[in-house]
């Protein structure tokens, strides 16, 4: 008899409102885990307590406050619905889809006992990052293991590590870019922004901006762009160290000052639009490219619970269960 299967969605996590309490409770957890910040932990405690979570919270509940959906987060509002939509999608084949953050709510415990109480035995484990990184991926893995620690056995595992070249995702990706141009016509360049990371832990193996780049280059070839039709480029830096390069801010101020016509950005390293989409690029980068000089910016969301991403997922699932 073969082992009833069950998905876990996994994401970041996101604040419950957009206040500087809350917002402060979701930065201490998240930049508390030594997968995302690794530098010396006296030193970091020092500097996120004394510091950053004295000023961040307030500065960031403000951006938050931007673009708050009715129903909260706009991470958890598609998150939520991205759950849905695979539930639907994989129905037919009775598999259960739960969502869990790594940080805050749901969390994987109750994510973990709801698959339990459906009957699952084994998990198909689903970060939705697309390319696989230390501080994202690794610290969704430390964050189910730890709950995983509290659980009475541990069921059969499926870690799907990422999908950043799957031709199913780049068609996706191809797709929506080509339905946004068809609906609002085409800019004379194309921006893939990913989020970035420090560039000292590419030196130490994370194998997140080379996949990224391999997204953007299969990304291109799908969209037949020649070289100087498209770029890509890292956002988000944080803190004062060198991250991956180029950035996608100077980047823009760049082709804004060389009055450039219209660019369109879409973020392939995000399943899902969250601040630093609709707040970052939808909202701070236009202000840098329009300002700069640049005439008109596009920003095409993320794929969210659009049909075809959510037939690529269910797809991506089917290739990961385990032999009957
Ligand atoms: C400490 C530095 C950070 C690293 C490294 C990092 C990597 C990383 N992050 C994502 C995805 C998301 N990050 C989001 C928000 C966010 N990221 C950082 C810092 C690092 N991220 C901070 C401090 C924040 C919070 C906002 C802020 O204070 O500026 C989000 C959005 C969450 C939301 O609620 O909408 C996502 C998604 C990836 C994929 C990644 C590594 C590859
Ligand atoms: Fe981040
Ligand atoms: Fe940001």
């Amino acid at each position: 008899m073969s082992k009833k299967v069950g998905v876990l969605l996994i994401n970041l996590g996101t604040p419950e409102q957009p206040t500087a309490q809350s917002v402060r409770q979701f930065l201490a957890e998240f930049l508390s885990d030594r997968r995302v910040v690794d530098i010396p932990k006296v030193l970091w405690m020092i500097i996120l307590h004394g510091v950053i979570l004295r000023i961040r919270p307030k500065k960031v509940a403000k951006l938050y406050q931007s673009i708050w959906f009715d129903d909260g987060s706009p991470l958890m509002h598609y998150s939520r619905k991205q759950q849905q939509a695979l539930q639907q999608a994989l129905a037919d084949q009775d598999i259960p889809v739960e969502l869990a953050m790594t940080y805050g709510k749901p969390s994987m415990t109750d994510a973990g006992k709801s698959l339990a109480k459906q009957g699952v035995e084994h998990i198909i484990v689903l970060p939705l990052y697309p390319q696989n990184s230390r501080t994202s991926t690794a610290a969704a893995f430390d964050s189910l293991a730890r709950s995983l620690g509290k659980c009475p056995h541990v069921p059969g595992l499926t870690w799907v590590s990422d999908y950043h070249d799957h031709p199913g995702y780049i068609a996706a990706l191809a797709q929506s870019v080509e339905q946004y141009w068809q609906q609002y016509g085409k800019g004379d360049h194309l921006l893939m922004s990913f989020h970035g990371i420090p560039q000292r832990l590419e030196r130490i193996g994370d194998p997140y901006p080379k996949q990224c780049r391999t997204t953007a280059k299969l990304l291109a070839e799908k969209l037949g762009l020649e070289d100087h039709q498209w770029q890509k480029a890292f956002q988000s830096r944080f803190g004062r160290e060198e991250w991956v390069k180029p950035y996608t801010d100077e980047t823009l101020e760049d082709w804004g000052k060389k009055g450039m016509g219209r660019v369109d950005v879409i973020a392939p390293s995000f399943s899902v639009d969250c601040l630093e989409t609709l707040e970052e690029i939808q909202i701070q980068n236009q202000e840098i490219y329009l300002e700069a000089g640049g005439k008109d910016y596009h920003y095409i969301p993320a794929l969210n619970a659009e049909p075809d991403h959510i037939e690529f997922l269910a797809s991506l699932v089917k290739e990961y269960l385990p032999a009957k």
